[in-house]
């Protein structure tokens, strides 16, 4: 038997599998059909979720573990913001360590285990890294910039200003008032930056961002790969960072960023060390099911033997939502 976590990060679902438990590794495509088949809301697995982060055993110094993501169309991402919060918990308590390193793609990255937000709702810091704003980290083309920061993009929007950073997944920001946070235009643009377009043509992750106060945002993402989810750690750090660089009269480094979302709500801290930016991105950490499933059953995507065990963490973290 091995065991799967459904775990989440302000209600950014996911399943975790560790590699490392199987006495065969599964190929990585056949983890990613195993996505695209239980993440779906309906026909899925326990309700579905927005992806699976992979767990591997790393070579690198200091790291615990190797997180690989899978979103929910089988697509593989270079980070997962509220994914790395969950897999560092699951390593900690794997290895009873709390400050370590997780390799992810393109680096490997400092965790940490903070204090719980509240009563059982366990949080993690993560480094949030390599942070890049050039064209080819995206790429983006036919857009006539090779940076794009408080821009205008009339092939995108006719009235919206764009930031674009990757952190190092791909992420556009717009800071926007409650009309656009309320009607289709994100999902329009969403849904037509991933799909054939001249523009983005890996896809990007798309966040409207409402400045509440000093220190203080709302965040709403439609993510590449998976489409609108409760919350996305990339893309509100990012939106953070963007915060910071276009509006440092209402964004103060030295104090940690509140950014709500429609899952819950996150802490960012960005700052500006020596000409390079750092993003550390503090959150929950939530398990909300651990599944015993056989390994041939998993490989034959059969869940009807799985044994799914409640960990009863859910109704701690939405009294912690509720008190928000
Ligand atoms: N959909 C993203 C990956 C997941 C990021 C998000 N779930 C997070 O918490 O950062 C992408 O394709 O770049």
């Amino acid at each position: 038997m091995v065991q799967l976590l459904k775990v989440h990060g302000s209600e950014n679902h996911f399943f975790i599998l560790d590699q490392t438990l199987l006495n065969s590794p599964m190929p990585l495509p056949n983890i990613q059909q195993l996505a695209r088949k239980i993440t779906n809301e309906q026909s899925g697995f326990l309700h579905g979720a927005d992806g699976i982060l992979v767990v591997d055993k790393s070579n690198h110094k200091d790291c615990l573990g190797k997180m690989i993501v899978v979103n929910a169309d089988g697509s593989i991402a270079s980070m997962c913001g509220n994914g790395l919060r969950t897999v560092s918990r699951y390593l900690s308590e794997k290895y009873n360590k709390n400050n370590f390193k997780v390799e992810t793609l393109n680096a490997d990255l400092e965790v940490g285990k903070k204090d719980d937000l509240s009563e059982k709702v366990p949080a993690f810091s993560v480094e949030i890294s390599p942070i890049r704003f050039e064209d080819d980290a995206f790429p983006f083309k036919n857009l006539k910039h090779d940076e794009i920061i408080n821009q205008k993009l009339p092939e995108l929007s006719n009235h919206l200003l764009f930031t674009a950073i990757a952190v190092p997944n791909p992420h556009l920001i717009s800071f926007v008032e409650d009309e656009d946070l309320n009607n289709d235009t994100l999902k329009e643009l969403g849904t037509k930056l991933n799909a054939k377009n001249p523009y983005f043509p890996d896809g990007v992750n798309i966040n409207f961002a409402k400045i509440i106060d000093k220190n203080a945002l709302f965040v709403k993402t439609f993510e590449r790969g998976v489409g609108f989810t409760n919350a996305c750690g990339t893309g509100m750090s990012s939106t953070s960072l963007a915060f910071l660089i276009n509006h440092p009269d209402l964004c103060d480094e030295n104090n940690d960023i509140t950014v709500y979302n429609p899952g819950g709500m996150v802490k960012t801290n960005v700052k500006k060390v020596n000409d390079n930016y750092q993003i550390n991105l503090i959150g929950n950490a939530t398990i909300t099911h651990k599944i015993e499933i056989s390994e041939q059953d998993l490989i034959n995507e059969n869940f009807e033997n799985a044994q799914i065990n409640a960990t009863g963490e859910e109704k701690y973290y939405q009294a912690f939502v509720n008190n928000l």
